[in-house]
């Protein structure tokens, strides 16, 4: 299991990276990022006390040279701080990190090699060719070219977009494979197309055959341009439909699957669903032609799909057919019946290249080819290939008898005799009920709404970690509000004293004036100022005051002390702010590492059923968008609640 292996190596971020995060490095720019934005915001709680205190303590330090205006400017700067630092900046750090790893793979994208192809294509009906190997000539810019048109909408009929080189045009339909030699990859031992000529003329049939891995698919995505030329040319002259050997369907009804975006011809389509043996599956689908396929659709067997596939690349109008293996999947009575009714009547007078393994159609193509190697052994009429003593042409010779006599056998078994029967019939009631009937719904996702279940927090706090994390960081949290409130308290208090201080220095300075000791006693009674250090009261004339009622102040700190009682709630303060962000987004972090492996080491232990029924794609966004969404703004959007709950 060496994919698994590297999914576990890599831990959570190999899934997760898929199209959202590609590297270790970028998930740890994005976790600091986040680390970063959760200090920021803690910032805020402790930004505003740092202020009060450097306004107080400059006050009660410098006294008079610190003005009020001074002060207002102080505050206010350490409050533009806060906003600053608190609102938009740490979200800021975070859209920057991802940022900067956006512009990092789009750079990584464009400093790719440029691609040269080496193909050729055919525009508006004309042959182009294209050379390679030292003859190599642009394309005229511009040229439009039909069969890339047709390519925007159909991908199972494509030939790539052409924006290359062109040197002739000629007015020639067909085929023309000239001393191709090609390989899908530089580091290949072996070229999979060894000096490959082929001249296929218009309205031919041509077969190729060979034993598995001999290049027969390669030629056809030569002459598609899927695979790189090393050395020939390739002409085609004309539009190209192509049925791959893999059949494909995309999510949405069998007819939108054959018409693959062109408009509907009525005449057209009853023939081809007809010519393809699709009628009778058109009945025992639940909604006919309109059965949704696909993912999270009817699921089809593998001759429904290549029937489908066949049909989608027949239904297009054009000029050259590139057939792959269309007749493997089928039996031999619904084989004999593609091959006769749509390959040979069908699309009689366009140019065919079939791919094939069905030996026993091979007679009635007009050109054989056979590859072996990746090199053409032989080509020629069924005649002469018979006559030619080849070993595969006598393989071939074998092959054609033995399942042609199977055939025979088959011809007219019940089977076959019910589908001709049934042919006109079915056509009938399938062109009927798809029309009548309502266009049958996609099942659409599954969402929950409404209120989320105390379950889901559960979850999530138990994948954060055990009780024990849970409960150390909310005691954290709780301690860093009672800093808070302490601090409040704190402040409110030493203004307070401060206050009185300031109003008992200023009556006691003014008794000394014109009063008597006793005057003074009485003033601060009235006051209700208390102390129990009366060398507190001392003044600067050496006149102690004594007070008269001790029980109403019991504790008068000095100015130093409330300063150093203020700067250790500060530490505290900022001390446990810190720790509790930090303590904070480590859990939700290891909340999201968690749910993601759970996720991912369910998605690897599901059945087939579940992957039946569950498209890719939502999947995939199950893995991207939702674990984005944990990853990155749950962390945040918790952090600003609990704020502002504290606040
Ligand atoms: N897309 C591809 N990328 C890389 N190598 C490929 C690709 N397609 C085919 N090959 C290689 O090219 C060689 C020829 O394969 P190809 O599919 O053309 O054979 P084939 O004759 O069509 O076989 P079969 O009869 O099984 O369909 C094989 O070695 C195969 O591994």
């Amino acid at each position: 299991m060496v994919t698994r292996g590297c999914f576990l190596r890599e831990g959570r971020w190999t899934m997760h990276s898929l199209p959202h995060i590609s590297s270790r490095h970028e998930i740890q720019s994005i976790r600091a990022a986040l680390y970063v934005r959760g200090l920021l915001l803690s910032f805020g709680r402790f930004s505003t006390k740092i202020a009060i205190f450097i306004a107080i303590v400059s006050y009660a330090l410098l006294g008079n040279t610190v003005t009020a205006e001074k002060m207002f400017v102080i505050t206010g700067f350490m409050n533009i701080i806060n906003k600053a630092m608190t609102d938009q900046f740490p979200r800021s750090i975070a859209h920057l990190s991802e940022g900067a790893v956006s512009v990092k793979r789009i750079q990584k994208f464009l400093l790719y090699d440029e691609v040269t192809t080496a193909s050729s294509c055919t525009a508006k009906g004309m042959m182009t060719t294209f050379t390679v190997g030292g003859k190599h000539r642009p394309l005229e810019t511009g040229t439009e070219m039909q069969v890339a048109k047709s390519s925007e909408v159909e991908m199972n009929t494509c030939t790539p977009e052409d924006h290359t080189n062109v040197n002739d045009i000629v007015d020639v339909k067909g085929i023309k494979i000239a001393n191709v030699t090609a390989r899908w990859s530089e580091d290949l031992p072996e070229n999979t197309l060894t000096d490959v000529s082929l001249d296929v003329r218009p309205g031919e049939l041509v077969a190729v055959v060979g034993p598995v891995g001999s290049g027969k698919t390669s030629l056809l995505h030569a002459i598609l341009k899927e695979l790189p030329l090393n050395s020939g040319s390739i002409s085609v002259g004309g539009s190209v439909s192509y049925a791959s050997q893999e059949p494909w369907l995309f999510t949405g009804s069998v007819r939108q699957n054959i018409l693959f975006g062109q408009p509907m011809d009525r005449n057209r389509y009853r023939q081809v669903v007809r010519v393809c043996a699709l009628e009778r599956d058109f009945q025992l689908l639940p909604h006919g032609d309109r059965t949704i396929v696909g993912e999270r659709g009817v699921t089809l067997s593998g001759g429904q799909r290549a029937r489908i596939s066949l049909a989608r690349a027949v239904y297009k109008q054009a000029e050259i057919y590139l057939l792959d293996d269309p007749l493997s999947a089928v039996d031999a009575h619904v084989g004999r019946h593609l091959f006769n009714d749509c390959i040979c009547d069908f699309l009689q007078g366009k140019t065919r290249l079939l791919v094939t393994h069905q030996l026993q159609y091979l007679q009635a193509a007009d050109n054989i080819v056979i590859l072996n190697n990746g090199m053409v052994e032989a080509t020629g009429a069924y005649n002469e290939l018979h006559v030619s003593g080849l070993s595969f042409a006598k393989q071939l010779d074998l092959e054609v008898n033995t399942k042609d006599s199977e055939h025979h056998s088959l011809r007219h078994s019940d089977s076959e005799l019910s589908l001709r029967k049934t042919k006109h019939q079915n056509s009938q009631t399938s062109e009927h009920s798809s029309v009548e009937e309502s266009e049958p719904k996609q099942i659409a996702e599954m969402r929950t709404r409404g209120r989320v279940r105390s379950g889901v927090y559960r979850a999530y706090c138990a994948a954060g970690g055990n009780c024990l994390i849970t409960f150390i960081v909310l005691s954290v949290f709780i301690l860093a509000q009672l800093a808070v409130s302490v601090g409040d308290y704190w402040m409110s208090f030493w203004t307070n004293v401060e206050e009185r201080r300031s109003l008992v220095s200023n009556r006691i300075a003014s008794s000394i004036d014109g009063a008597a000791i006793n005057d003074t006693t009485t003033q601060l009674t009235e006051m209700d100022v208390t102390t129990t250090d009366t060398s507190e009261w001392k003044l600067g004339v050496s006149t102690t005051i004594a007070p008269t009622d001790v029980t109403e102040w019991s504790w008068m700190p000095s100015t130093e002390t409330c300063i150093l009682v203020y700067v250790g709630l500060v530490i505290g303060i900022v001390v446990l702010t810190l720790a509790s962000a930090f303590f904070f987004f480590s859990m939700c972090m290891r909340a999201s590492i968690n749910l993601h492996n759970s996720m991912f080491s369910s998605i690897s232990r599901a059945t087939m059923w579940f992957f039946n029924n569950n498209p890719s794609g939502q999947i995939l966004n199950r893995f991207t968008k939702d674990m984005g969404a944990i990853d990155e703004t749950l962390p945040g959007t918790m952090m600003d609640c609990v704020q502002w709950l504290q606040w």
